[in-house]
């Protein structure tokens, strides 16, 4: 063959990996192809403000001192199923949740309710909550919200990491504490955050632990589905205890 006209013809070494591949149908989780429909009308209510059991009465009178007179259709399905589960939270496959309801149908107390019911036992400060939120104002709500919840009836520890007011050296003081005989200990049991303060103190906070949560909050997660932005939900998955995951 001549060596400068290039050859038109191509020798087939291997036929194996080229057959067709059979197309997959795709499958929905059973979480997100079976959702439970809750009602959205918040206009005929129908789980009174002292309707949920389960519920403290410190936490019912909080409500209804905010002029809470009934459940909205999220909460009533959401508070006694949460506080229920956890308490069998060993068994993983019971826990975990996936909630998609409209602006102002109550998701915040839907989770700040059980959360505070189900932690308020305990026998020391363990950070065993963390909420995680898209941004400072939001992060800065929802703390609130638990302690207004908390404040003069549990002895809960709630903490909100900013990087506005506070150096991350000062924060760390208010997370964990060194005791030369015991290790380093929790201060707080309940953490809001954003992402990035949370991570900043993952990598530079020692004695900063996720080992012991319970409850892992990913409110308004349709804003974190960036992901190249989401490197930080890997660094938190890594810094659970393998119980918990
Ligand atoms: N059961 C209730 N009765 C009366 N008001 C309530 C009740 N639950 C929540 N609210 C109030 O309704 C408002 C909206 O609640 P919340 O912020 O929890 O909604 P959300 O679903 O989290 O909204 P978003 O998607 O904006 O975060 C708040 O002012 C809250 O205090």
């Amino acid at each position: 063959m001549d060596s400068t006209t290039p050859s038109s013809e191509f020798t087939l070494i291997d036929t194996h990996g080229f057959k067709k591949n059979k197309k997959v149908k795709r499958v929905l989780p059973d979480w997100l192809a079976k959702p439970t429909v809750v009602s959205v009308d918040l206009k005929h209510l129908e789980v009174p403000i002292d309707g949920i059991p389960e519920l403290d009465p410190a936490l019912v009178q909080k409500l209804k001192n905010k002029g809470c007179t009934h459940f909205f259709p999220v909460q009533n399905q959401l508070v006694p199923w949460i506080i229920k589960t956890q308490k069998h939270w060993d068994y993983r496959w019971l826990r975990d949740l996936c909630i998609s309801a409209p602006t102002g149908s109550g998701k915040t107390l839907s989770y700040v309710l059980p959360i505070i019911q189900t932690l308020k036992t305990f026998s020391r400060h363990q950070l065993r909550a963390l909420i995680v939120l898209p941004t400072k104002d939001l992060a800065a709500q929802v703390y609130k919200v638990f302690l207004y919840y908390i404040k003069n009836a549990f002895d809960l520890r709630v903490l909100l990491l900013e990087s506005k007011n506070m150096t991350l050296e000062k924060e760390k003081e208010r997370i964990v504490q060194y005791d030369s005989s015991i290790g380093w200990i929790d201060l707080v049991d309940i953490i809001v955050t954003t992402p990035g303060r949370l991570v900043d103190h993952l990598y530079y906070t020692e004695g900063f632990s996720l080992k012991n949560l319970r409850f892992l909050v990913l409110d308004e997660a349709d804003s974190f589905t960036n992901i190249l932005q989401n490197e930080w939900l890997h660094k938190v998955n890594d810094s659970l205890g393998s119980l918990h995951k």
